[in-house]
């Protein structure tokens, strides 16, 4: 995360103009939460906290460290001709609202028709990951997704489907449970033609 830190990100946060909060800087402001929630933060079982969630939060952002063409950099055009659609389904992924910084989760399913080569699938699931492991509203993540493939990889036509969860509907405010969101964007081929975004659809079990 160090590497790609952007200055200019936390310019209007007072005191910490161009430069990133120190680990222990992240850490005073859980002892503060921890404060404000009502609790104790120097009793035993918070001491280590602070650290643990600074940690933590290094893992669940970490894609502010990574960007979308470092992993779609690498193609192959050896398949054999195959140009018909590649589609991974039901791709996990973890994910934080950037209203309430509570999780959401759920699945991607993300196709495209290859047109400059094919990439590897693994690539896919990484993609997904450098920008669900941002601040997020689902929308925004579906489209960062399908730029990210079309930008890198020139295909005929791409599809994604997000269905996630939102934590901040179940476990606050409306307490709503169960209720999946679903958020697709369809480009090239696939918007164009309703055959392909049907393959896509029955593909995935939609239809
Ligand atoms: N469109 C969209 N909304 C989201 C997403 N994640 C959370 N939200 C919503 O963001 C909205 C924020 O609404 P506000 O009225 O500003 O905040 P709030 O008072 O906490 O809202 P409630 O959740 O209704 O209690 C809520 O309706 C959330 O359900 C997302 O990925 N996309
Ligand atoms: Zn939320």
């Amino acid at each position: 995360m160090d590497a790609t830190f952007n200055a200019s990100n936390v310019s209007a946060l007072p005191g910490h103009e161009n430069r990133r909060p120190t680990q222990q800087e992240a850490e005073d402001a859980v002892r503060t939460l921890i404060a404000w929630a009502g609790d104790d933060p120097t009793r035993e079982g918070l001491l280590e906290t602070p650290g643990r969630v600074a940690r933590a939060y290094g893992e669940f952002f970490s894609g502010y460290g990574q960007n979308a063409a470092d992993v779609l950099s690498k193609t192959f055009k050896d398949v054999g001709g195959y140009d018909d659609i590649v589609l991974l389904k039901d791709i996990p992924f973890h994910s934080h609202c950037e209203h309430h910084m509570v999780p959401f989760f759920g699945k991607a399913h993300i196709a495209y028709l290859p047109h400059d080569g094919v990439v590897g699938l693994s690539k896919l699931a990484r993609l997904v990951d450098v920008f669900a492991k941002r601040l997020q509203t689902q929308e925004n993540l579906t489209a960062q997704i399908i730029d990210a493939v079309n930008e890198n990889l020139n295909p005929r036509g791409a599809a994604v489907m997000l269905e996630a969860e939102h934590m901040c509907m179940t476990m606050r405010g409306v307490h709503s449970h169960g209720v999946t969101t679903v958020t697709h964007r369809f480009t090239g081929v696939f918007a164009e033609e309703r055959e392909e975004r049907d393959r896509f659809f029955a593909f995935i079990g939609k239809r």
